[in-house]
């Protein structure tokens, strides 16, 4: 959350309107959306910070996730969409035609609403993509297995039923679980979309949790429907309305000093 001042020497929020190269994970440029004839995101510009978490909030259909999907070109699935700007992950543009989005997807992970682990044992689920890659090694599939569920906070909780179907996991195992599947295979960033909307108030708190240890090694961007979650798991916010980004800043700014009326009237409930 915090860079240190040098001329200080105490820590001080990093300014996400200002990030150097070094600093960011991903770059988003004059980025706009559209789905058929329906503008969906407009003039995005915005530095993702890295080993950072940073959160995107704001009301029902204002393109948090369609947002979130441009950083792994998830929108090229639906028909009809078309993207104008840039999205660079370390300086490439990730919409370049050259770019082979199998491998950006491997760099740039997802979780999404609802768990969707695959109907297979608990360990497939986990070595799923690193099968995909050709890893045969068992004793480095095991020890991937053993190193993404400690990750995902749900070693202990499987260790003696990795062979067992997942499906048999509760819900919140099951995201966990997903979580694990997706760092299995080291991406350097990891999209999560609304990744506890479909869980009880305990498994939430263990995914923020999990949240909170993802960073020390990863990039994480959130999409949130709850402000309390924002305000508890990202170092940064970007509050998004009716296509546009509104204000981005660190967390604390956003939900104690929003500089834009529009901010505050979302985080404050009087409207969304
Ligand atoms: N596949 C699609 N085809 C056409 N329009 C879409 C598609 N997906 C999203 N949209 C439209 O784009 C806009 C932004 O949607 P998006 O799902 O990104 O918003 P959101 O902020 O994530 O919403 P929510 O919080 O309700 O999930 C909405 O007007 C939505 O109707």
């Amino acid at each position: 959350m915090f860079s240190v001042d040098q001329t200080l020497g105490y820590p001080v929020p990093l300014d996400v309107n200002n990030l150097t190269d070094e600093q960011t994970a991903i770059a988003i440029e004059k980025l706009n959306l559209f789905y058929h004839n329906t503008q969906s995101l407009m003039d995005i510009s915005m530095r993702i910070p890295k080993g950072q978490v940073t959160a995107f909030i704001g009301p029902s259909g204002c393109g948090k996730s369609t947002l979130l999907r441009c950083m792994n070109r998830m929108n090229d699935l639906v028909e009809g969409c078309r993207v104008e700007g840039e999205v660079k992950l370390h300086g490439m543009n990730i919409y370049h035609p050259q770019v082979d989005v199998p491998t950006l997807r491997r760099r740039v992970g997802m979780v999404f609403q609802r768990p969707n682990p695959f109907p297979k044992s608990i360990y497939e689920n986990v070595v799923y993509g690193l099968r995909l890659q050709g890893v045969k090694n068992s004793r480095t599939l095991d020890d991937a297995v053993e190193a993404s569920l400690r990750a995902a906070a749900l070693w202990d909780e499987v260790k003696d039923r990795l062979n067992e179907n997942a499906f048999g996991l509760s819900g919140g195992q099951q995201q966990r679980l997903v979580i694990a599947r997706a760092i299995a295979i080291e991406p350097e960033i990891l999209l999560l979309d609304e990744p506890t909307s479909a869980l009880d108030p305990i498994s939430t708190l263990t995914i923020e949790e999990l949240i909170n240890e993802l960073k020390t090694k990863y990039t994480v961007v959130i999409v949130t429907h709850n402000m309390q979650q924002a305000a508890r798991v990202s170092d940064h916010t970007a509050f998004i309305h009716m296509g546009k980004l509104i204000e981005y800043a660190d967390t604390d700014s956003i939900f104690t000093s929003p500089r834009q009326k529009q901010t505050e009237d979302y985080i404050t409930g009087r409207y969304g």
